[in-house]
């Protein structure tokens, strides 16, 4: 939908490039013109993303949860015009099933990482007038059972994203939120009944697609968004209108 050409010269990271959702947003950043650079752990999928985008793509192996070494990239990525930050991820359990450990990995990949990428992306950021999207998931406020990490995670990016508009001028931060997007993650996570299932119960009845993420995704890092900053934008079908479907089998566990 966006014109041909609208991300000329404009640079992106993109974190969890190699597949779903971020696959889908590099090779459409690329297709609009951006010059994209793709992290995420495994390089082989990185590689397959590099294959499908050609020129204008570029990647390196790398692990957010290890600060070190993301922060050193990041920053010597130097100026920067859209900092993506998709990769995240947790398992699903009742919340009385969550250890100590369990909870920290999902709090530090989908929150304090994430923090950490912005953190090291700002100065490049700033330089350019740049943008950060943050992929969140819909409406972590009203509860979501069997994610109860996760969601007080994405709770937890939601007043990030608002602060840091209020605090930092200069960079324009967003979140987007997803309802359901039926890539090979989700599936991982829940069996296609249970999406059908919640998919179904969503105001609009359908699922969000990783082509509709990536369209939005760039539409932020154009004019589209200049006036515009610490948004929260749910691309859900409206399931974070009503109350989100329990995904444990039972609710109270
Ligand atoms: C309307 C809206 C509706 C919503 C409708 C849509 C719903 C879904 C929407 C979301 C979709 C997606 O996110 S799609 C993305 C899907 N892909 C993913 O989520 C994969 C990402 N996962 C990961 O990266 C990792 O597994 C991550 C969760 C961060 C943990 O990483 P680590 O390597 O640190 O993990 P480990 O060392 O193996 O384990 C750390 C601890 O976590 C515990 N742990 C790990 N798996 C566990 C499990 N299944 N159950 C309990 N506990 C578990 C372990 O036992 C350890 O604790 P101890 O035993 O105490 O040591
Ligand atoms: N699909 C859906 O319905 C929804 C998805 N979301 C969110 O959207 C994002 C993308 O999801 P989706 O494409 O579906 O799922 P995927 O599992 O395909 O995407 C997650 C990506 O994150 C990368 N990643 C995970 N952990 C790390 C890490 N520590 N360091 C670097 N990269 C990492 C993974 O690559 P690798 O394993 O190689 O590191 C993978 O490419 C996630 O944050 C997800 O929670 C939100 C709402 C709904």
């Amino acid at each position: 939908m966006l014109p041909d050409g609208v991300l000329r010269g404009k640079t992106a990271l993109v974190s969890g490039a190699g597949s779903g959702i971020g696959r889908a947003v590099s090779l459409r950043l690329v297709e609009l013109g951006a010059s994209v650079v793709g992290v995420g752990r495994r390089a082989e999928r990185l590689a397959e993303t590099a294959s499908l985008a050609g020129e204008g793509f570029r990647y390196q192996a790398l692990d957010i949860r290890d600060r070190a070494a993301a922060g050193a990239f990041v920053a010597g990525l130097g100026g920067l015009d859209l900092l993506v930050n998709n990769a995240g991820g947790q398992f699903i359990a009742p919340a009385s099933a969550i250890s100590p450990r369990g909870f920290a990995a999902v709090a530090d990949l989908n929150l304090t990482a994430t923090a950490s990428m912005i953190q090291a992306a700002r100065e490049g950021l700033a330089e350019r007038g740049g943008r950060v999207v943050n992929l969140s998931l819909s409406a972590p406020e009203r509860g979501i059972p069997g994610l109860a990490h996760s969601a007080a995670a994405r709770a937890g990016i939601a007043a990030l994203t608002r602060t840091l508009a209020r605090q930092w001028p200069g960079i324009r931060l967003f979140c987007l939120a997803p309802g359901t997007v039926l890539t090979e993650g989700v599936g991982e996570e829940l069996p296609p009944e249970q999406l059908a299932r919640i998919v179904a119960k969503t105001p609009l009845g359908r699922d969000t697609s990783t082509a509709e993420v990536a369209e939005w995704v760039a539409a932020l890092g154009t004019g589209i968004a200049d006036a515009v900053s610490g948004s929260l934008i749910e691309l859900d079908g409206g399931s974070g209108l009503v109350a989100a479907a329990s995904l444990n089998e039972s609710e109270q566990a």
